[in-house]
């Protein structure tokens, strides 16, 4: 049984480099076709290709909700309103990785999802070398796993000092859900050093109410990667 574990992991961690390697390789071949949020497809022109790229890594517990603020992301543009054909789908749990490209002035932003299975958190770090921001992901309601969500938060700032973090506080429509100043006592926040940009947001990405309700903190939190990149 063991040993079978190890070699799931093994073949988890192989999935996940590769795909991160193709990753890569897709992007760099593609570069030319990005999404972007007021067109469907652009093609870069030689002006545009000085545009930077950054990396943003998407991490947090497994069910925090990576995947729904991804497709959040792609789904809706600066100031478009969910529509009703747009739908959110329901997601799967990462096994590897998942990403989304995002267009924004003079920047293309790669968002990079790890798995948050227990399985895949050993190579979260691995990955915060390439990374300019990271985003944490936090299921709001999920209190019996908030000391975990710390334990893993502050391992990866201790990984990387400089880097700046936004924790996205999700699941705020859930009953029960920790209020923002909560969540700062829950996840120790208060001790992280004053030098490090660090941002605690509100997200609710609820499937069922998006189409009837806009506010879901997306877009501040595009806002801020984009201030960030
Ligand atoms: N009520 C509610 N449900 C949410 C919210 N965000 C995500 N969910 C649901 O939570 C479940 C898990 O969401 P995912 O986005 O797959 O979570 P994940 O962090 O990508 O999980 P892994 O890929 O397993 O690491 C899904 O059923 C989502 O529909 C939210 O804000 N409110
Ligand atoms: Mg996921």
């Amino acid at each position: 049984m063991v040993l079978l574990k190890h070699v799931h992991v093994a073949l988890s961690a192989a999935a996940a480099a590769l795909g991160s390697a193709l990753f890569i390789a897709f992007n760099s071949f593609y570069q030319r076709r990005v999404w972007a949020p007021q067109r469907d497809y652009c093609t870069i022109s030689e002006e545009e290709e000085e545009t930077v790229r950054r990396q943003v890594l998407v991490l947090g517990l497994d069910g925090a909700g990576k995947s729904s603020v991804l497709q959040g992301l792609s789904r809706s543009g600066p100031d478009t309103e969910p529509r009703t054909e747009q739908r959110s789908q329901p997601t799967r749990p990462t096994r590897g990785f998942n990403f989304i490209s995002l267009r924004v002035p003079r920047c293309q932003i790669d968002f990079l999802e790890i798995g948050g299975g227990e399985d895949l958190r050993g190579y979260w770090s691995d990955y915060l070398r390439r990374t300019h921001i990271l985003v944490f992901i936090v299921d709001s309601s999920d209190w019996s796993r908030l000391s975990v969500a710390k334990s893993e938060l502050h391992r990866l700032l201790g990984a990387e000092p400089q880097l700046p973090v936004v924790v996205l506080a999700n699941k705020q429509d859930k009953a029960g859900a920790a209020s923002i100043s909560e969540l700062r006592e829950a996840l120790s926040l208060q001790s992280v050093s004053e030098e490090r940009k660090l941002f605690l947001l509100a997200a609710q990405l609820d499937p069922d109410a998006i189409p009837k309700n806009s506010t879901t903190g997306l877009q501040s939190f595009q806002d801020l990667l984009q201030q960030l990149v």
